[in-house]
């Protein structure tokens, strides 16, 4: 069943510049997709249109589901609030069953080892703490899609694993997950598809299988495909 069908014609912060164009693609239930491309490829446009957030962009989103957790690149918190705070104002929001809610909250706290620094400020957590508090804030909803930019920067080993533990068991509810990162060996272990983008286009799509064929490098990594993808063009 389809969670998501993106088919953007193009997008750009001014009238005058488009950034993106032509990118389609959908989300399955249970899927988790990569969204993989190099510095400025246009990832976070690509996510941002599909949130509404540009309004330059000519295209189509469908959300199948309204039920969606957004956790951007960066974290966002409010100032004055503790991450209890945030979680009790979330589950009030989202009038969320008091106990299940508490005993949810608990159980990923202790997850993402945050459980001694519930009642602190998240704005003076570390960065990957915030990143980490983030994850809990966007999971409490049980959300039927998760749109990610770039999850794995600042996380320890010990919270990559927590968050690849906490997206599988979300995938098994039958979640879709859109993920955009920069660590290409993760996200081939663990996303089924992938979309590669470059100079605002979609360069490649398909499972790592599928990539391979396009890039034409059978025994290729998402890594070696990458560079191919990138460099070539470049050279055009
Ligand atoms: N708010 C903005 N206003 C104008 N241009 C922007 C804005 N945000 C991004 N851009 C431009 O859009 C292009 C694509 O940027 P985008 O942030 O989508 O790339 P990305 O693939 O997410 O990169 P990264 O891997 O560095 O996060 C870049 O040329 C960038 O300068």
């Amino acid at each position: 069943m389809t969670l998501l069908r993106v088919d953007i014609k193009n997008a750009g912060y001014d009238k005058e510049k488009n950034i993106i164009q032509d990118i389609a693609f959908s989300l399955q239930r249970g899927e988790l997709v990569g969204l993989i491309g190099p510095n400025g490829a246009g990832k976070s446009t690509t996510i941002k249109s599909i949130l509404q957030l540009i309004e330059n962009m000519e295209g189509e989103i469908s959300f199948y589901d309204n039920r969606y957790s957004y956790i951007p690149e960066r974290p966002i918190f409010y100032d004055e609030l503790t991450l209890w705070e945030h979680l009790d104002f979330i589950a009030a929001v989202e009038e969320l069953e008091d106990k299940a809610y508490k005993k949810k909250a608990e159980e990923l706290l202790r997850l993402y080892k945050l459980l001694d620094f519930g009642h602190e400020l998240p704005t003076t957590y570390s960065k990957g703490m915030q990143q980490k508090a983030m994850l809990v804030l966007a999971t409490i909803t049980s959300p039927e899609i998760y749109i990610i930019d770039e999850p794995f920067i600042g996380l320890d080993p010990n919270a990559m694993k927590s968050f690849l533990t906490s997206i599988q068991e979300e995938r098994k509810r039958g979640v879709g997950i859109l993920m955009s990162t920069h660590v290409l060996d993760t996200a081939e272990k663990v996303c089924d598809r992938f979309l590669l983008v470059n100079n605002g286009k979609l360069a490649a799509s398909g499972t790592i299988k599928e990539i391979r064929q396009q890039c034409n490098l059978p025994e290729g990594s998402l890594f070696d495909c990458f560079h191919f993808i990138a460099e070539e063009l470049e050279d055009e």
